[in-house]
């Protein structure tokens, strides 16, 4: 059984009267907290801890983005919170623990899944939608997830991308109240992104809380409302992608494209240049970075550009284009788990390109 049919058998198991998703006396009293509240969440596999103390909330009608390195925990974590494993600390989901609560409210696209059987995409919905009280028209929740088409196609013959669409498809196909979806759009193609992105839309839009976990930082800053950051087992940052580029993003950057990486005497010589325009103006100069394919300028915000401009010119740097950019959840990420952008290049054999560089080229 894969893990959406077991997080609806695991509370059929206990006994858990059936109840219609549709039925408004779903909404008890729990329902108006948090629909998931876990704290000092912890979860062993023999030696290796998975989660080591996690605290979260989730309020309803949230897109709740769960991001953090291969191996951070995420799924398991969603495996908790859905009750397909069991983990220590208080966990609550819906005011009650993840196995007492009704699977007709909870949707689960789970990391890897597997189909029971042969069947087409229409009878794989068909089939998840069997497992609960009530579940929506197939051909409506296809048409969701862009799938319309290839109903009758075997789900084997799919692409992956088409493969992991019918997946979705099988998570909402209760109306769930609270949808767990765990790195929805890997291997999807852009059409295929952006069909899941608006169905996410259209469910948050529509009252679900959505728990989304993704390594793609873009698709977290476009849909999630707060989103925490889990390393080691723990969640390290929480609040709105925006709040969390504020905070850890850094500053905006400008990124000088040269005919592969500036040398240190150009770096040198682009920081004399922008020390001696910021001296004047009494502001401390611009970080100077060798990068790859040129170099970038830290700090530097879109009136400045112009000054930048002259200072490349001053240090004699001939430039082929130049990129501006604001810092972005990727920014976040990658700083809060230590995965920086390093401007020493990685190929094997070639050394560093810049002693300062390993401290972010201030000076
Ligand atoms: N069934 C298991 N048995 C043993 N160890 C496991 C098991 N499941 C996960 N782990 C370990 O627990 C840790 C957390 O794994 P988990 O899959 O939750 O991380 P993740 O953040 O979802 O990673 P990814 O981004 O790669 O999916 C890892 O060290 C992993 O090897």
């Amino acid at each position: 059984m894969n893990e959406t049919a077991a997080a609806s058998a695991s509370a059929a198991e206990d006994g858990e009267p059936d109840r219609d998703a549709t039925d408004a006396s779903d909404a008890t009293a729990a329902d108006s907290g948090p629909v998931v509240v876990g704290e000092g969440v912890r979860k062993s596999y023999g030696e290796v801890v998975a989660l080591d103390g996690v605290d979260l909330r989730v309020e309803p009608g949230e897109v709740f983005g769960l991001i953090g390195p291969n191996g951070a925990g995420k799924t398991t974590l969603v495996r908790a919170l859905t009750g397909t494993t069991e983990a220590e600390g208080d966990l609550r989901v819906f005011g009650v623990p993840p196995r007492e609560v009704d699977p007709q409210r909870i949707g689960l696209l789970p990391q890897s899944f597997g189909p029971p059987e042969r069947l087409t995409a229409a009878e794989l919905v068909d089939y998840y939608g069997g497992l609960y009280d009530a579940a929506r028209d197939t051909d409506a929740v296809l048409r969701d997830v862009g799938m319309a088409d290839d109903a009758d196609a075997w789900y084997e013959t799919l692409s992956g991308g088409q493969q992991r669409r019918t997946c979705v498809a099988t998570a909402v196909v209760n109306d769930p109240d609270l949808l767990f979806l765990d790195e929805p759009t890997t291997g999807i193609d852009p059409a295929g992104r952006r069909s899941i992105h608006r169905l996410i839309e259209r469910l948050a839009d529509g009252g679900t809380t959505v728990f989304l976990t993704s390594h793609a930082m873009d698709e977290i800053e476009r849909l999630a409302d707060r989103v925490a950051l889990l390393r080691d087992g723990a969640v390290v940052a929480v609040g709105a992608p925006a709040e969390l580029v504020e905070e850890h993003g850094g500053e905006p950057r400008l990124a000088v494209a040269l005919d592969g990486s500036a040398s240190a005497a150009e770096v040198d010589a682009v920081r004399e240049a922008l020390g001696e325009a910021s001296a004047g103006e009494g502001g401390g100069a611009p970080a100077v970075e060798s990068t790859r394919n040129g170099l970038r300028i830290a700090g530097v915000r879109p009136e400045g550009i112009g000054d930048a401009v002259d200072a490349l010119e001053a240090a004699g740097v001939a430039f082929e284009s130049l990129a501006w950019s604001e810092p972005s959840l990727e920014d976040v990420y990658l700083r809060l788990t230590g995965e920086e952008y390093s401007p020493r290049p990685e190929a094997p054999g070639e050394g560093p390109l810049d002693e300062t560089a390993a401290d972010g080229g201030d000076r």
